[in-house]
Protein backbone atom coordinates (compact mmCIF):
# COMPACT_ATOMS: atom_id res chain seq x y z
CA UNK A 1 0.00 0.00 0.00
CA UNK A 2 1.32 3.08 -1.07
CA UNK A 3 1.03 6.58 0.93
CA UNK A 4 1.14 9.82 -0.16
CA UNK A 5 2.32 12.92 2.49
CA UNK A 6 0.82 16.13 1.11
CA UNK A 7 2.74 19.21 2.98
CA UNK A 8 5.66 18.24 4.61
CA UNK A 9 6.67 20.74 7.56
CA UNK A 10 6.39 20.04 11.54
CA UNK A 11 3.27 17.50 11.35
CA UNK A 12 3.66 16.15 7.83
CA UNK A 13 7.46 15.24 8.73
CA UNK A 14 6.57 14.19 11.86
CA UNK A 15 4.26 11.27 10.02
CA UNK A 16 6.65 10.50 7.31
CA UNK A 17 9.48 9.77 10.32
CA UNK A 18 7.01 7.77 11.96
CA UNK A 19 6.96 5.56 8.66
CA UNK A 20 10.22 5.23 7.70
CA UNK A 21 10.85 4.19 12.03
CA UNK A 22 7.78 1.85 11.80
CA UNK A 23 9.57 -0.14 9.12
CA UNK A 24 7.66 1.55 5.93
CA UNK A 25 9.47 1.06 2.28
CA UNK A 26 10.39 4.57 1.64
CA UNK A 27 9.47 3.39 -2.10
CA UNK A 28 5.69 3.33 -0.66
CA UNK A 29 6.38 6.50 0.60
CA UNK A 30 5.71 9.94 -1.73
CA UNK A 31 5.82 13.27 -0.56
CA UNK A 32 4.24 16.91 -2.11
CA UNK A 33 5.87 19.76 -0.89
CA UNK A 34 5.34 23.60 -1.84
CA UNK A 35 8.77 24.65 -1.01
CA UNK A 36 11.61 23.61 -2.94
CA UNK A 37 14.09 24.05 -0.26
CA UNK A 38 12.02 21.86 2.20
CA UNK A 39 11.24 19.36 -0.51
CA UNK A 40 15.33 18.73 -0.84
CA UNK A 41 15.95 18.53 2.66
CA UNK A 42 13.25 15.58 3.25
CA UNK A 43 14.58 14.01 -0.19
CA UNK A 44 18.21 14.24 1.43
CA UNK A 45 16.99 12.91 5.21
CA UNK A 46 14.74 10.13 3.96
CA UNK A 47 15.71 9.48 0.60
CA UNK A 48 11.35 9.95 -0.28
CA UNK A 49 10.30 10.98 -3.51
CA UNK A 50 9.07 14.57 -3.73
CA UNK A 51 6.58 14.39 -6.48
CA UNK A 52 3.70 17.00 -7.58
CA UNK A 53 0.57 16.83 -5.39
CA UNK A 54 -1.75 15.50 -8.60
CA UNK A 55 1.20 12.99 -9.23
CA UNK A 56 0.96 11.72 -5.33
CA UNK A 57 -3.11 11.67 -5.72
CA UNK A 58 -2.73 9.71 -8.78
CA UNK A 59 -0.31 7.11 -7.25
CA UNK A 60 -0.87 6.69 -3.68
CA UNK A 61 -3.61 4.19 -2.51
CA UNK A 62 -3.74 6.46 0.97
CA UNK A 63 -3.18 10.19 0.63
CA UNK A 64 -2.91 12.12 3.60
CA UNK A 65 -3.18 15.53 3.39
CA UNK A 66 -1.11 17.86 6.29
CA UNK A 67 -1.38 21.45 4.95
CA UNK A 68 -2.78 24.63 6.82
CA UNK A 69 -6.32 24.06 7.03
CA UNK A 70 -6.58 27.53 5.13
CA UNK A 71 -4.92 25.90 2.22
CA UNK A 72 -7.03 22.68 2.06
CA UNK A 73 -9.24 23.92 -0.36
CA UNK A 74 -6.76 24.75 -3.04
CA UNK A 75 -5.04 21.26 -2.46
CA UNK A 76 -8.51 19.04 -2.78
CA UNK A 77 -9.52 21.46 -6.23
CA UNK A 78 -5.29 20.39 -7.43
CA UNK A 79 -5.94 16.85 -6.28
CA UNK A 80 -9.45 16.16 -6.90
CA UNK A 81 -9.16 15.03 -10.50
CA UNK A 82 -6.75 12.54 -10.06
CA UNK A 83 -8.54 10.71 -7.24
CA UNK A 84 -10.64 7.87 -8.01
CA UNK A 85 -13.04 5.94 -6.12
CA UNK A 86 -11.32 3.59 -3.53
CA UNK A 87 -8.77 5.58 -2.37
CA UNK A 88 -8.60 7.11 0.71
CA UNK A 89 -8.00 10.03 1.77
CA UNK A 90 -6.99 11.50 5.38
CA UNK A 91 -6.90 14.79 6.84
CA UNK A 92 -4.76 15.52 9.84
CA UNK A 93 -5.84 19.41 9.55
CA UNK A 94 -7.83 21.51 12.40
CA UNK A 95 -11.31 22.54 11.86
CA UNK A 96 -11.40 20.71 8.41
CA UNK A 97 -14.52 18.02 8.29
CA UNK A 98 -15.29 15.12 6.34
CA UNK A 99 -18.05 16.76 5.38
CA UNK A 100 -15.92 19.48 3.73
CA UNK A 101 -13.74 17.00 2.06
CA UNK A 102 -16.27 14.62 0.65
CA UNK A 103 -18.35 17.40 -1.07
CA UNK A 104 -14.55 18.23 -3.07
CA UNK A 105 -13.55 14.56 -3.72
CA UNK A 106 -15.09 12.11 -6.50
CA UNK A 107 -17.72 9.68 -5.05
CA UNK A 108 -16.30 6.58 -3.82
CA UNK A 109 -13.23 8.22 -2.39
CA UNK A 110 -13.26 7.16 1.83
CA UNK A 111 -12.24 9.75 4.01
CA UNK A 112 -10.76 9.80 7.42
CA UNK A 113 -10.46 12.41 9.97
CA UNK A 114 -7.45 12.62 12.35
CA UNK A 115 -6.07 14.72 15.26
CA UNK A 116 -2.53 13.83 15.77
CA UNK A 117 0.41 15.56 18.23
CA UNK A 118 3.98 16.23 17.69
CA UNK A 119 5.08 13.86 20.63
CA UNK A 120 4.64 11.35 17.53
CA UNK A 121 8.17 12.30 16.57
CA UNK A 122 9.75 9.92 19.54
CA UNK A 123 6.49 7.63 19.30
CA UNK A 124 4.45 8.75 22.05
CA UNK A 125 1.68 10.27 19.53
CA UNK A 126 -2.13 10.36 20.57
CA UNK A 127 -3.41 10.78 17.95
CA UNK A 128 -7.98 10.81 17.45
CA UNK A 129 -9.33 9.58 14.25
CA UNK A 130 -12.83 9.83 12.62
CA UNK A 131 -14.43 7.93 9.98
CA UNK A 132 -16.29 10.14 6.74
CA UNK A 133 -19.68 8.79 5.51
CA UNK A 134 -18.16 6.52 2.85
CA UNK A 135 -15.79 4.89 4.97
CA UNK A 136 -15.87 1.17 5.74
CA UNK A 137 -13.66 -0.80 9.07
CA UNK A 138 -10.81 -1.73 6.35
CA UNK A 139 -10.33 2.05 5.78
CA UNK A 140 -9.97 2.58 9.69
CA UNK A 141 -8.13 0.14 10.00
CA UNK A 142 -5.49 1.93 7.81
CA UNK A 143 -5.46 5.11 9.29
CA UNK A 144 -5.16 3.15 13.10
CA UNK A 145 -2.32 1.47 11.75
CA UNK A 146 -0.80 4.53 9.94
CA UNK A 147 -1.16 6.07 13.37
CA UNK A 148 -0.17 3.64 15.85
CA UNK A 149 3.58 3.64 13.95
CA UNK A 150 4.07 6.76 16.20
CA UNK A 151 1.62 6.57 19.52
CA UNK A 152 -1.82 5.77 20.77
CA UNK A 153 -4.95 5.86 18.43
CA UNK A 154 -8.45 6.28 19.93
CA UNK A 155 -11.63 6.07 17.52
CA UNK A 156 -14.43 9.33 18.34
CA UNK A 157 -17.27 10.65 17.36
CA UNK A 158 -16.32 13.28 14.65
CA UNK A 159 -18.78 16.02 16.76
CA UNK A 160 -15.63 15.36 19.58
CA UNK A 161 -12.98 16.60 17.36
CA UNK A 162 -12.89 20.12 18.05
CA UNK A 163 -12.47 19.46 21.90
CA UNK A 164 -9.88 16.69 21.00
CA UNK A 165 -7.86 19.60 19.08
CA UNK A 166 -7.86 21.72 22.03
CA UNK A 167 -7.00 19.07 24.37
CA UNK A 168 -4.41 16.72 22.84
CA UNK A 169 -3.56 18.24 19.93
CA UNK A 170 -2.72 21.54 21.22
CA UNK A 171 -1.59 20.11 24.30
CA UNK A 172 2.30 19.95 23.83
CA UNK A 173 2.06 23.70 23.61
CA UNK A 174 0.16 23.99 26.99
CA UNK A 175 3.01 21.69 28.88
CA UNK A 176 6.19 22.67 26.92
CA UNK A 177 4.83 26.53 28.23
CA UNK A 178 4.08 24.92 31.72
CA UNK A 179 7.66 23.19 31.70
CA UNK A 180 9.54 26.92 30.28
CA UNK A 181 7.85 28.89 33.00
CA UNK A 182 8.66 26.30 35.77
CA UNK A 183 12.72 26.44 34.36
CA UNK A 184 12.42 30.13 34.72
CA UNK A 185 11.34 29.64 37.84
CA UNK A 186 14.45 27.89 39.19
CA UNK A 187 16.72 30.53 37.50
CA UNK A 188 14.58 33.08 39.66
CA UNK A 189 15.11 31.18 42.77
CA UNK A 190 19.20 31.08 41.79
CA UNK A 191 19.74 27.78 39.95
CA UNK A 192 21.87 27.33 37.35
CA UNK A 193 19.63 27.38 33.99
CA UNK A 194 20.96 23.64 33.51
CA UNK A 195 20.63 22.76 36.91
CA UNK A 196 16.99 24.37 36.70
CA UNK A 197 15.90 22.01 32.97
CA UNK A 198 17.64 18.78 34.29
CA UNK A 199 15.13 19.25 37.47
CA UNK A 200 12.21 20.00 35.23
CA UNK A 201 12.40 17.61 32.84
CA UNK A 202 12.79 14.61 34.75
CA UNK A 203 10.13 15.63 37.06
CA UNK A 204 7.69 15.45 34.05
CA UNK A 205 8.71 12.85 32.47
CA UNK A 206 8.29 10.99 36.17
CA UNK A 207 5.19 12.37 36.72
CA UNK A 208 4.25 11.23 33.31
CA UNK A 209 5.53 8.12 34.06
CA UNK A 210 3.22 7.57 37.37
CA UNK A 211 0.17 8.68 35.71
CA UNK A 212 0.44 5.81 33.19
CA UNK A 213 1.72 2.88 34.89
CA UNK A 214 -0.21 3.65 38.08
CA UNK A 215 -3.35 4.15 36.47
CA UNK A 216 -3.82 6.75 39.97
CA UNK A 217 -5.96 9.30 39.61
CA UNK A 218 -3.88 12.47 39.15
CA UNK A 219 -5.95 14.54 42.08
CA UNK A 220 -5.01 11.46 44.54
CA UNK A 221 -1.14 11.98 43.26
CA UNK A 222 -1.21 15.71 43.78
CA UNK A 223 -2.54 15.07 47.09
CA UNK A 224 0.65 12.41 48.01
CA UNK A 225 3.01 15.54 46.97
CA UNK A 226 1.32 17.91 48.90
CA UNK A 227 2.58 17.42 53.32
CA UNK A 228 0.00 19.25 55.51
CA UNK A 229 1.12 22.89 56.31
CA UNK A 230 4.02 22.52 53.74
CA UNK A 231 5.51 23.47 51.01
CA UNK A 232 3.37 22.10 48.28
CA UNK A 233 0.31 23.48 49.24
CA UNK A 234 2.07 27.22 49.53
CA UNK A 235 2.65 26.63 46.18
CA UNK A 236 -0.61 25.39 45.30
CA UNK A 237 -2.37 28.24 47.07
CA UNK A 238 -0.34 30.51 45.31
CA UNK A 239 -1.93 28.84 41.56
CA UNK A 240 -5.12 28.95 42.92
CA UNK A 241 -5.37 32.47 43.59
CA UNK A 242 -3.73 33.38 40.21
CA UNK A 243 -6.73 31.19 39.11
CA UNK A 244 -4.46 28.74 36.66
CA UNK A 245 -7.56 26.28 36.46
CA UNK A 246 -9.82 28.67 35.17
CA UNK A 247 -6.74 29.64 32.77
CA UNK A 248 -6.15 26.04 32.04
CA UNK A 249 -10.45 26.04 31.33
CA UNK A 250 -10.69 29.24 28.84
CA UNK A 251 -7.34 28.83 27.31
CA UNK A 252 -8.85 25.19 26.25
CA UNK A 253 -12.34 26.57 25.14
CA UNK A 254 -10.45 28.88 23.13
CA UNK A 255 -8.48 26.47 21.52
CA UNK A 256 -12.03 24.39 20.77
CA UNK A 257 -13.36 27.54 19.19
CA UNK A 258 -10.96 28.71 17.26
CA UNK A 259 -10.89 24.74 15.69
CA UNK A 260 -14.67 25.74 14.94
CA UNK A 261 -13.70 29.03 13.20
CA UNK A 262 -10.85 27.22 10.99
CA UNK A 263 -14.18 25.06 9.75
CA UNK A 264 -15.95 27.98 8.66
CA UNK A 265 -12.54 28.81 6.46
CA UNK A 266 -11.69 31.95 8.89
N1 LIG B 1 1.97 21.21 14.38
C1 LIG B 1 1.15 20.50 15.15
O1 LIG B 1 1.42 20.26 16.35
C2 LIG B 1 -0.13 19.94 14.61
C3 LIG B 1 -0.58 20.27 13.35
N2 LIG B 1 -1.76 19.74 12.88
C4 LIG B 1 -2.25 20.10 11.55
O2 LIG B 1 -1.27 19.79 10.59
C5 LIG B 1 -1.36 20.70 9.51
C6 LIG B 1 0.03 21.25 9.20
O3 LIG B 1 0.50 21.93 10.34
P1 LIG B 1 2.07 22.19 10.53
O4 LIG B 1 2.83 21.01 10.05
O5 LIG B 1 2.21 22.67 11.92
O6 LIG B 1 2.26 23.42 9.51
P2 LIG B 1 3.53 23.76 8.63
O7 LIG B 1 3.33 25.16 8.15
O8 LIG B 1 4.78 23.41 9.36
O9 LIG B 1 3.39 22.76 7.39
C7 LIG B 1 2.55 22.93 6.30
C8 LIG B 1 3.33 22.53 5.06
O10 LIG B 1 2.46 22.50 3.96
C9 LIG B 1 3.17 23.01 2.84
N3 LIG B 1 2.18 23.45 1.83
C10 LIG B 1 1.38 24.53 1.86
N4 LIG B 1 0.60 24.57 0.76
C11 LIG B 1 0.92 23.47 0.03
C12 LIG B 1 0.47 22.95 -1.20
N5 LIG B 1 -0.47 23.57 -1.92
N6 LIG B 1 1.02 21.80 -1.64
C13 LIG B 1 1.99 21.15 -0.94
N7 LIG B 1 2.46 21.61 0.24
C14 LIG B 1 1.93 22.74 0.72
C15 LIG B 1 3.99 24.15 3.40
O11 LIG B 1 5.04 24.52 2.54
C16 LIG B 1 4.46 23.51 4.72
O12 LIG B 1 5.67 22.81 4.56
C17 LIG B 1 -2.35 21.79 9.91
O13 LIG B 1 -3.56 21.59 9.24
C18 LIG B 1 -2.52 21.60 11.40
O14 LIG B 1 -3.82 21.93 11.84
C19 LIG B 1 -2.50 18.86 13.62
C20 LIG B 1 -2.10 18.51 14.87
C21 LIG B 1 -0.88 19.01 15.47
O1 LIG C 1 -2.18 25.16 16.39
C1 LIG C 1 -2.78 24.52 15.53
O2 LIG C 1 -3.70 25.05 14.87
C2 LIG C 1 -2.41 23.08 15.26
C3 LIG C 1 -3.57 22.15 15.47
C4 LIG C 1 -3.32 21.44 16.75
C5 LIG C 1 -1.94 21.78 17.06
N1 LIG C 1 -1.45 22.62 16.22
Amino acid sequence: MSTAIIGAGVMGETLLSGLVRAGRRVDQLMVGEKRPERARELEERYGVAVVSNREAAAKADTVALVVKPQDMGDVLDEIAPQLRAGQLVVSLAAGITTDFIESRVPDGVAVVRVMPNTPALVDEGMAAISPGSHCDEAHLAEVESLMASTGKVLRIPEKQMDAVTAISGSGPAYIFFVVESMIEAGVHLGLPRATSTELVVQTLVGSAAMLRETGTHPVVLREQVTSPNGTTASALRELEIHRVRAAFLAAMEAARNRSRELAEGS
